[in-house]
């Protein structure tokens, strides 16, 4: 039986202000960087470590990777940043303010765009400055490979082979792994990890800061999954990210 543990990144300034994000490098907020240092804690209590990390190449990611690492005193352990753990391009909707959209376009629209499987947002214009063809992080990139918006099957699609190329073969030799990702990254990967229906998967909403754990059989097939909170502190962290359509979500 192998163990698998994700984590989405603590809460950052954009989801705060409940803005979609996507490859915007945007900080943690004061109250993700709380919500890291209660992870870590949650991880602490209940023993676990690890031998190997994985984030993406976005600093709200990398920092809640970091806090955790420190608070449970795994600094040294080897970390690897890689773009295919980014959170989902969000297109021409990065910037823009969630409940706006859905008062613009109504909430169903705005729920297409945030949780379906295959409807991609709008996308960016070429010369858009906010092409991460623009950005030195991404420098090493085909031009296939630069997303100008991605649906969530796009995104599972370039999470994956990452995935099966480099951490599955850790996890199978034993390696204890820790993935600090995104909503949306997450949301690919755990659909893949359960089989999840494409029908199914709208409904599936990640909360910031809860670690999630995966129980993998021999041929790493999940065979259980919980989170390391309570009930009730999930359920509100999970309404909260739902809730980010709404013009006064707290
Ligand atoms: O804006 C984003 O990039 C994501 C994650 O914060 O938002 P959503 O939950 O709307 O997919």
């Amino acid at each position: 039986m192998y163990k698998l543990v994700l984590l989405r990144h603590g809460e950052s300034e954009w989801n705060k202000e409940n803005r979609f994000t996507g490859w915007t490098d945007v900080d943690l907020s004061e109250r993700g960087v709380e919500e890291a240092h209660f992870a870590a804690k949650l991880l602490k209590e209940q023993g676990y470590v690890f031998d190997v990390a994985f984030t993406s190449v976005l600093k709200r990611a990398i920092k809640t990777l970091w806090i955790v690492l420190e608070d449970i005193d795994l600094m040294w352990i080897p970390e690897y940043k890689h773009w295919r753990l980014n959170e989902r391009h969000y297109g021409a909707l990065q910037g823009l303010n969630k409940a706006e959209m859905a008062k613009r376009y109504g909430e169903e629209q705005v729920l297409l765009w945030r949780r379906s499987y295959d409807v991609p947002p709008p996308p960016l214009e070429k010369d858009d400055p906010r092409n991460p063809r623009f950005d030195p992080k991404y420098k090493d990139l085909k031009d296939d490979e630069i997303p100008l918006s991605e649906s969530l099957k796009d995104t599972l699609n370039r999470v994956l082979p990452y995935y099966h190329s480099t951490i599955a073969p850790l996890v199978k030799e034993g390696k204890r792994v820790i993935i600090a990702a995104h909503g949306n990254s997450l949301r690919a990967l755990v659909k893949y990890l359960d089989n999840i229906s494409d029908e199914e998967i709208p409904h599936l909403n990640i909360p910031t800061g809860i670690p999630l754990v995966y129980e993998l059989d021999e041929n790493l097939n999940a065979v259980n999954h919980y989170y390391l909170a309570d009930e009730k502190t999930l359920q509100e962290a999970i309404e909260r990210v739902k809730n980010q359509i709404k013009e006064d979500p707290k």
